[in-house]
């Protein structure tokens, strides 16, 4: 059934149906009225808020599916602009629609168009049908939504489905859908050889698989919890282990891991469905995840000990001395002098080493353990995930006897980082094909073929990495082995329904790891935003009371950066690791670090036509600030160890010009400019953050939101450089206390113009840090309101007296090349 396709393994009561719904329910919206409803100001009726705790499954789907749909309607009107803007070959299009043929409930039928188009367009794409081409406030007569079922493979043509007459089943009750409109285009799809225009809209894949993951709730072994919000034992018994660790790896973890990392990894190996770890910015979530990953992989489940003995191997085959030598080569070639990260993961199965389903390497063979996990580790998005599959094959894991151990990993899904690309699934598929005998079988490869190797694929991997919307494909439909674990990493960043999505495979365990205090899931529709709908289930179980582990101390900023968010967003309990006060040379510097604010009382503005905000003012700060920095120190400019961020995306772009106007196009290599919003889960030595909005009407728009705000002032390791308009920002309390925190460590600069007195030598000096012992030196930041105006194009030559001689000869970064030719 070709509904099943699209709705993606899930284990709904009926998924199906429910797909067809959403399906027949957004095939059946008015385009031009959408984008009209998206201008106006009216709210969507019978709208709920998102709650702490749900009474009942209908309840739930009562509140979650008006906002998922609000979303899906925010996705398609923001869609099309995006493309509009990103890809002109995916404007209108001519086509030719082939035979209808009504089946399910829908109309379907194939469309013969332009192979680029055809190339461009996935299963599950929205697109707009229109007998005529129109724009944005157009008035076409006949048009309608369909959504591509298969893309043609050699011939250009593409598989649609659309809804154009019958009836929609409500949550409760079913209606006939009637519009005039759509009867039209009934008549079109009629007549076979119809011209019509075609239009790209949006992907639908991941909400659908949202969609049908929320779906799914009633069927989860965790439906209570979800709903409740709370874990329910029969036995109330959460804190008996479920996992036993054997004692080297476990004296492993004590000496590696610190308390409250330890904590948290006890906790999930406790009989609780739900282990909630919330680590703070540079905290050592992955390394947390890691050694999960080692006690998951290398203990045995509880309630399956056993006494010990050689009988582990019961599933694979008995072995001679010979044939365990084999197998050990096989197993684990590293040990025979190749890379244990090498690009070729072991092959199984095709050559006389038979996989046992959870092969055993040879270091476990004495050991009492029986049975390896099958664990997935999912993150919203792939370069988070990315992050902990390069952390896994680089540093690897632990086994039982506290050796080093490299599972057998696949990360599947699209955009794999080229780094991970050797366990991709493709890879590997490739690496099995490799090893088949194509003589037996005339060398055809049918799609069965390909589907079994990928089913052995994820069986035999000990972890399967995937985005949490990868999580929903088709591709674990045909898996034997269901997951005992699943990790979700960055959990805080992803929406409720998204969560849901790998459950549905089947888990005895589920570990939602990340930050709720940092930036959220991106939620496109305001009104659902508004209503709670970018809540992650993570926030969600926190504020019910669910317990959660934190973790508590930071390795990444200097004590003097982490003093304030630690007081500010985590109740003071962020402690620093060792070491993280060395003095690095900026640090000569009162103004170089390592926390400062710049009060720049710059003049905001908005591009025309858009939303965005950039500050010229600032931008122009900032560069001579950068200047400083690369110049004084070029470790900073050869290791690219600045990175600029904003809230907005106008004012990166605008930054990314200037930089590369004044210091050349080798500018971007080295300077990391980007959105916090981008910036999340990275850091730099420096950071320069640009606040961007001064306004007399202290409106400070999203820059308001503290989760953005903790996320900009902890990315950087030795110095957080704020730039910003003290007058604007203070009215926000947050802003007020991290300019008061700024004014009381003497870190608060007044920078009036021209900004180019301020790294005036003169000036400067009376920044430099006594190396004495004792309170900091005063500051005197009265000094730029009286120094006199230097003209602003020896702004660098002023800079370059300054040179502390090193004779680093960066053209790129050099000021006067390519700065001065307006
Ligand atoms: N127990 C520990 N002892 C010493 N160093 C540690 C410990 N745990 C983590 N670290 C170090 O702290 C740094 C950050 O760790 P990790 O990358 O695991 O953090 P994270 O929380 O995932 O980071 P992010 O905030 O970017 O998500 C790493 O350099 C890691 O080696």
């Amino acid at each position: 059934m070709v509904v099943e396709k699209s709705g993606g393994g899930g284990a709904s009561s009926s998924p199906t149906s429910a797909m067809d719904r959403f399906q027949k329910i957004v095939l059946s919206w008015d385009y031009v009225s959408l984008v009209k409803e998206s201008k106006g100001s009216k709210q969507a009726k019978g709208l709920q808020r998102v709650k702490d705790t749900y009474k009942s499954v209908a309840d739930y789907l009562g509140v979650f599916e008006p906002l998922l749909f609000e979303e899906v309607k925010a996705q398609i009107v923001r869609g099309r602009s995006d493309e509009e803007e990103e890809d002109a070959a995916l404007d209108w299009q001519r086509a030719m629609v082939g035979l209808c043929a009504e089946s399910e409930g829908f109309h379907k039928f194939p469309m013969a168009v332009e192979n680029e188009f055809r190339d461009n367009v996935s299963e599950n794409d929205l697109l707009l049908l229109s007998k005529e081409k129109f724009k944005e406030g157009g008035n076409p007569t006949a048009y309608a939504f369909a959504l591509v079922e298969q893309r043609g493979g050699s011939t250009a043509t593409i598989s649609l489905r659309a809804f154009v007459a019958g009836e929609i089943q409500n949550l409760n009750i079913s209606k006939p859908v009637k519009s005039s409109r759509l009867q039209r285009f009934a008549s079109i799809l009629a007549a076979e050889n119809s011209a019509l225009w075609i239009l790209k809209v949006c992907s639908l894949s991941t909400i659908m698989r949202e969609f049908t993951a929320m779906h799914s709730v009633a069927s989860l072994p965790f439906k209570d919890s979800i709903l409740s919000a709370a874990e329910k034992h029969k036995d109330g018994d959460d804190q008996s282990r479920a996992w036993n660790v054997p004692q080297p790896l476990m004296d492993h973890l004590k000496t590696n891991l610190n308390d409250s990392q330890l904590e948290a990894v006890n906790a999930g190996l406790s009989r609780r469905s739900f282990v909630l770890i919330q680590g703070p910015p540079g905290t050592g979530k992955t390394q947390t995840i890691l050694g999960l990953l080692s006690a998951v992989l290398h203990s045995a489940p509880a309630r399956m000990k056993t006494k010990g003995g050689f009988d582990v191997q019961k599933h694979g085959p008995e072995l001679d001395i010979d044939g365990k030598y084999a197998h050990w080569v096989k197993a684990s070639p590293w040990l025979l002098g190749a890379n244990p990260r090498d690009l070729i993961m072991p092959v199984d199965g095709d050559d006389g080493f038979y996989p046992t389903g959870n092969e055993l390497k040879p270091e476990v063979v004495s050991s009492s353990r029986k049975y390896r996990a099958h664990v997935l580790v999912c993150a919203p998005s792939n370069s988070a995930l990315d992050e902990i599959v390069l952390r896994v094959l680089n540093t690897g894991i632990r086994d039982e006897n506290n050796n080093t151990y490299n599972p057998k990993i696949v990360r599947i899904g699209v955009k794999a980082h080229h780094s991970v690309k050797a366990v991709s699934m493709d890879y590997l598929i490739q690496q099995k094909l490799s090893g088949v005998d194509r003589t037996l079988d005339g060398g055809r490869r049918g799609a069965g073929e390909y589907d079994r190797i990928r089913a052995s694929i994820l069986d035999e991997a000990a972890i399967v990495f995937s985005t949490l919307s990868f999580s929903g494909s088709s591709i674990f439909s045909r898996m034997n082995r269901a997951f005992d674990v699943v990790i979700i990493d960055e959990a805080a960043q992803a929406v409720e329904p998204a969560t849901l999505i790998p459950l549905v495979h089947g888990c005895r365990q589920i570990f939602l790891v990340g930050d709720p205090v940092q930036l959220p899931a991106t939620v496109i529709s305001s009104t659902a935003q508004k209503l709670g709908y970018g809540t992650s289930l993570f926030k969600r179980f926190q504020g019910a009371g669910f317990p959660v582990q934190m973790l508590k101390i930071q390795y990444r900023m200097h004590p003097e950066i982490s003093i304030f968010p630690s007081k500010e967003f985590y109740d003071g309990i962020l402690q620093d690791g060792e070491g993280l006060d060395k003095k690095r040379p900026w640090h000569s510097y009162t103004c170089f670090g390592p926390f400062c604010f710049f009060d720049v009382d710059g003049v905001e503005s908005q591009p025309p036509g858009s939303g965005s905000w950039v500050n010229h003012d600032e931008v122009e700060f900032i560069t001579l600030l950068y200047h400083q920095l690369a110049m004084r120190y070029p470790e900073l400019k050869s290791s690219s160890e600045v990175a600029v961020i904003s809230p907005y995306r106008q004012q990166m772009k605008l930054l990314r010009d200037n930089f590369r106007l004044t210091f050349g196009d080798q500018s971007k290599e080295v300077i990391d400019v980007n959105t916090v919003d981008g910036f999340q889960g990275r850091e730099r030595e420096v950071v320069i953050f640009t606040c961007v909005r001064s306004n007399k009407e202290q409106k400070i728009g999203f820059v308001s939101d503290f989760r953005r705000m903790n996320v900009a002032i902890t990315r950087a390791r030795s110095a957080v450089l704020v730039v910003g308009s003290a007058s604007t920002l203070q009215k926000d309390e947050h802003w007020n206390n991290l300019v008061e925190s700024a004014k009381e460590r003497n870190r608060y600069f007044k920078v009036p113009k021209p900004f180019s007195t301020f790294f005036a030598e003169d000036n400067l000096k009376t920044m430099l840090v006594k190396p004495q012992k004792g309170p900091p030196p005063e500051q005197n930041t009265e000094v730029m309101e009286g120094i006199n105006e230097v003209a602003m194009g020896r702004e660098f030559d002023a800079a370059d007296q300054a040179d502390t001689g090193d004779d680093d000869d960066d053209a790129a970064m050099d000021a006067d090349d390519g700065g001065g030719d307006d």
